[in-house]
């Protein structure tokens, strides 16, 4: 069992501050992201978790009890990195079992244990190779059931899929998750790819600047961002963004017209999703503007359309085919409209 409660905690370098006063329950056994672009304090918040980095004002607590003070290795968590840090001279088994022989565990309960967590990364056919004789998947994996076999009550893991490629990075990614699933442990996972953020979180932690901007559910940050940042880190290809003019209920943007909406008169920023736009017949959607390219993604075609200085992505039917250049008509009801203040970028109303 392992509650993690983050209080007010801050973490400066002189004047520079790399997380500006964070506060979270992560409960037990949850699946929680740490999400946000490089440098915006992810990597920070996690090692102040670990005990790698001390925390500068506020308070780490574990179970209710305050851990600020305690070493890493007392901390019951164990670090999943980016780069995998095996010993090269030693085999894959060696490499597994080495945490339990630093922490003095009982030697009878090795093989087993090393047995257990190589079988769940699905490494038993390779525990005599050295880590040379293995692909990056295949080292990430021993690295992981490095984590695995300490038995901890804490996972972290820092970007472990970024040197992968995109193939085993995708299964590696499903091994993750169903391993976080089967070993019911809480694990905090630090990305900047909102994919892997969006598939393996319970709740999502958006980050920027050292700021909280969101949490929440993946469905939850998708579909109410809480501010244009957010929206515009989310989802692929990111909510399309339009600066403009509300009067009387009416936004105005260069070609732009929609009528209804429920916002104050003077100037908004509007956020529309790719597929919630609504293709209409030539000429007879709010929109009308020419095609700057076409994606084909295999289960629907992206259409990227130049309206005025802005590209913005409308999703279409797989079989949907038209040339760079062409006119594209659509809609975008008012009601799947996102608003946000154009000042600070904070959502409005629902
Ligand atoms: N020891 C340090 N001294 C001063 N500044 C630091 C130190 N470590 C990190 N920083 C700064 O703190 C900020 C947050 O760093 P952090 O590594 O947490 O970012 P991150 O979100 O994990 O980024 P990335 O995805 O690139 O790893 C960055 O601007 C970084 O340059």
């Amino acid at each position: 069992m392992a509650q993690i409660e983050l209080r007010n905690v801050s973490k400066r370098w002189g004047s520079f501050v790399g997380v500006d006063d964070f506060n979270l329950t992560i409960a037990d056994k949850e699946f929680l992201v740490l999400l946000g672009p490089s440098g915006c304090g992810k990597t920070t918040t996690m090692r102040m978790i670990a005990g790698l980095e001390d925390v500068t004002d506020g308070d780490i607590l574990v179970d209710g009890k305050r851990v600020n003070d305690l070493e890493p290795k007392d901390r019951d968590v164990s670090m999943v990195f980016q780069s995998y840090a095996l010993y090269p001279n030693m085999n894959v088994y060696e490499n597994i079992r080495f945490p339990l022989k630093v922490r003095g565990i009982d030697p009878k309960t090795h093989d087993e244990k090393v047995r257990r967590a190589s079988r769940m990364v699905e490494l038993d056919d390779f525990l005599h190779r050295k880590p040379a004789e293995l692909s990056g998947g295949q080292r990430q994996r021993v690295a992981l059931a490095r984590a695995i076999v300490r038995e901890p009550n804490v996972f972290l893991m820092d970007e472990p899929l970024s040197n992968l490629d995109a193939k085993l990075r995708v299964s590696t990614r499903a091994q993750i998750k169903n391993l976080s699933h089967e070993l019911a442990v809480t694990t905090i996972y630090v990305t900047h790819d909102q994919i892997e953020a969006m598939t393996l979180a319970d709740r999502v932690v958006v980050m920027k600047g050292g700021v909280v901007q969101q949490v929440g559910s993946p469905t939850e940050i998708y579909d109410r961002p809480a501010n244009a940042f957010v929206a515009s880190f989310i989802g692929s290809p990111a909510m399309n963004l339009m600066e403009g003019q509300v009067s009387g209920g009416v936004f105005s943007a260069a070609h732009v017209e929609i009528r209804g909406l429920n916002a104050p008169d003077g100037p908004l920023t509007l956020g529309f999703r790719a597929e919630d736009a609504a293709l209409a017949p030539q000429g007879s959607g709010q929109i009308t503007a020419p095609i700057y390219t076409l994606e084909l993604l295999g289960d629907a075609t992206m259409i990227s359309v130049r309206v005025g200085d802005a590209l913005v992505s409308v999703k279409a039917d797989k079989s949907y085919r038209a040339e760079i250049g062409d006119m594209v008509s659509f809609s975008i009801p008012n009601e799947i409209c996102h608003l946000f203040n154009a000042k600070d970028g904070a959502r409005l109303g629902d």
